[in-house]
Order: structure tokens, then C-alpha cells, then sequence
């Protein structure tokens, strides 16, 4: 049997630390969507007791420490599967980039799974198994736009934004999101107006999206890395509508509902960046 499972990045439209907790993760807030760049997960079962993972990209891991492998594994230890499986990786969401590319791999292995293996799971309990592996893994079970609380797990499913396209540029590093959140200096963050974006997803007003785009690790990632945040002004200057990084970065999106504008940023920053993508705005969740 196989089957292909599409499994798109994520980007964080608001994302504010709310504070430490005592199992070493944070306290979040922040407002999630789907974007349309996306992996391609093809899975076979396979006659021989195992997991194989293949991927097309050379940075990511093929052994136990794929997040799509650990996907896998927990569901065949959950319920005593005694079967095989083989996963192929089409890579195209960048690495280490802030846009949950091993989380949603992942989280498409378990909706695969789910079919292939007939566990008949919902997609609550599919979003609860995939908090083991990462805490954005809830999430990318889903897809969507939602409120992310608690560790990011905790979800308040909202409208899609209005259509638009995304503009992403991937500088060429990689960023450690453990490492920035201990960065983060909670006494002085200047927080997003979560609450105001939500009205503004809710009245569809573009305008007011763009002006609420606001993301607290910025101010460590440009700290660490001060070319994303010349990528940032760059993204400005050459007409994004709203600019900012998602998660812990250094990936920075901008968004825009004007074609021409998303061709003419695409190509300006082609100029002197490797990995640009222009794709559109999800935001609805998967099935
Ligand atoms: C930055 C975001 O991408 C925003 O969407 C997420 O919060 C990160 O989610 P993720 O990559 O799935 O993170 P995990 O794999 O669960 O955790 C990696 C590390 O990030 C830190 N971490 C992560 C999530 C969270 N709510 N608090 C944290 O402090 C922890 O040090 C953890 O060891
Ligand atoms: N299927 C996978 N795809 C990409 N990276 C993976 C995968 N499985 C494990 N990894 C490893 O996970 C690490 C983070 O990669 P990933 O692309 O998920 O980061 P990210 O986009 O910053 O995630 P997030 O936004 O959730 O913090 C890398 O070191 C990579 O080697």
C-alpha cells in the first residue's frame, strides 16, 4: 500500500514568550497559519519489520533522529504494529529556517499512518501523540490558523487570513530554537498585540494584519545574526506590506495580496539571496 502525504510549513504571524516554565519549555502565545511551501511525504508499507527513512535533502538526519522516523516509531509502539514502513522525504521546506519543516513532516507521517494502519485516531488524539515528538507538532497535525498556548499545544482555532501571497527568504544559517529562547530576555520584551491581530484576521482587514506582524525572538536572532535583520529592512524597502521572521528564525516573510509586488520583492531579492520562495497563503486546515 502507499500513499502521499503533503506537508506544509508553518509561519508565525505573532509570537510572544509569556514565561519560563519548570519543565524547561516556555509559556507561549502566538498566532500560526499554513503556508504552501510544502514537503511531499510518500509512504509504502514494507514486508520486512522496519522503519526506512529517505530524504533529498543531504543536511537532514535518515536514522532515529528524523522527526518523521520518531512519528513512525510511536505510533507502531503505541499499537503494536508489525509491519514495516518506508518514508521518502521530497524536501523543499528549508532546515533549521523557523518553519516547523521536521515537525510538519511528521505530523504528515501520523495522518498517513493514521489511514495506512487503520488506528481511526482523531486528529485530537493524532496532535496529542505528536506533542512527544515537538511542541509544534500539535499544530501541524492540524494546519489551519490558530492561537497557540502552553508549550504551543494548547489550540484556538481561528479564520483564515485573506488570500495573499508570502515572500520567504531563508538567510544561510541555521538557527538553534533552544538557544534562542534561552536568549530571551522576558523582562524586556515588547509584546505583539495577539488580541488585536485576531480581530483583524476576523474583519479580514489586510491592512491591519500587516501593521500587527510581531515576532519577540527578532530582537535575539538579529542580535546573533545582524544580516536577517538587513534582510528585514531590505524586505521593506522593497515593498512587503507587512515583514517579519517566523519562530526562532532566521527565515523573514513578507506578505502582500498584490501580485506584481510579490514578483518584483521576489526578484529583488534573488539578487543576493539563495533560497527565495513565493507561494500563497494557506491557512485552512488540512482534509
Ligand atoms: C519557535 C517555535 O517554532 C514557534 O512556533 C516553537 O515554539 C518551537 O517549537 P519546536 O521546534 O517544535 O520546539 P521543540 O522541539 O518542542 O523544543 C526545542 C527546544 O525549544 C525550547 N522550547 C520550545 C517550545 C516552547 N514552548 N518552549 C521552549 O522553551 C526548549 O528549550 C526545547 O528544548
Ligand atoms: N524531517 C525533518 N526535516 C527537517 N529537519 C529534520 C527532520 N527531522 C529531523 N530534523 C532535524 O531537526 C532540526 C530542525 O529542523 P527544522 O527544519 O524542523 O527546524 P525549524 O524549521 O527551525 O523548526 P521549528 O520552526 O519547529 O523550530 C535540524 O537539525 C534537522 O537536522
Amino acid at each position: 500500500m502507499q500513499k502521499i502525504v503533503k506537508a506544509p510549513a508553518k509561519v508565525n504571524l505573532t509570537l510572544d514568550v509569556i514565561g519560563k516554565r519548570d519543565d524547561g519549555f516556555h509559556d507561549v502565545e502566538m498566532i500560526m497559519t499554513t503556508v504552501d511551501l510544502a514537503d511531499r511525504i510518500q509512504l509504502k508499507t514494507l514486508k520486512e519489520d522496519q522503519i526506512k527513512i529517505d530524504v533529498t535533502q543531504g543536511f537532514v538526519p535518515t536514522n532515529e533522529n528524523n522527526l518523521a522516523y520518531k512519528a513512525a516509531k510511536l505510533l507502531k509502539d503505541k499499537f503494536s504494529i508489525d509491519k514495516g514502513i518506508s518514508i521518502f522525504i521530497d524536501k523543499k521546506i528549508p532546515v533549521s529556517a523557523g518553519l516547523a519543516g521536521g515537525s510538519t513532516d511528521a505530523a504528515a507521517v501520523l495522518r498517513g499512518l493514521n489511514d495506512i494502519w487503520e488506528l481511526q485516531l482523531s486528529m485530537e488524539e493524532l496532535a496529542e501523540i505528536g506533542l512527544e515528538i515537538g511542541s509544534d507538532v500539535p499544530f501541524c497535525v492540524h494546519g489551519g490558523t490558530a492561537i497557540a498556548r502552553g508549550r504551543g499545544e494548547k489550540l484556538e482555532f481561528i479564520p483564515a487570513p485573506p488570500p495573499c501571497w508570502v515572500v520567504l527568504v531563508k538567510p544561510p544559517m541555521g538557527v538553534s530554537t533552544k538557544d534562542i529562547y534561552e536568549r530571551l530576555n522576558l523582562k524586556e520584551l515588547k509584546h505583539p498585540d495577539t488580541s488585536g491581530m485576531v480581530a483583524a484576521i476576523q474583519a479580514q482587514d489586510f491592512k491591519g494584519i500587516c501593521i500587527r506582524l510581531e515576532n519577540v525572538m527578532e530582537t535575539v536572532t538579529f542580535e546573533l545574526h545582524p544580516n536577517v535583520k538587513k534582510v528585514k529592512e531590505k524586505m521593506m524597502q522593497y515593498g512587503g506590506d507587512g515583514v517579519v521572521m517566523s519562530g526562532s528564525g532566521p527565515t523573514v516573510f513578507a506578505l502582500t495580496q498584490n501580485e506584481s509586488r510579490a514578483v518584483r520583492l521576489y526578484n529583488s531579492l534573488k539578487g543576493f539571496m539563495e533560497q527565495v520562495y513565493v507561494v500563497r497563503l494557506l491557512g485552512k486546515k488540512h482534509g
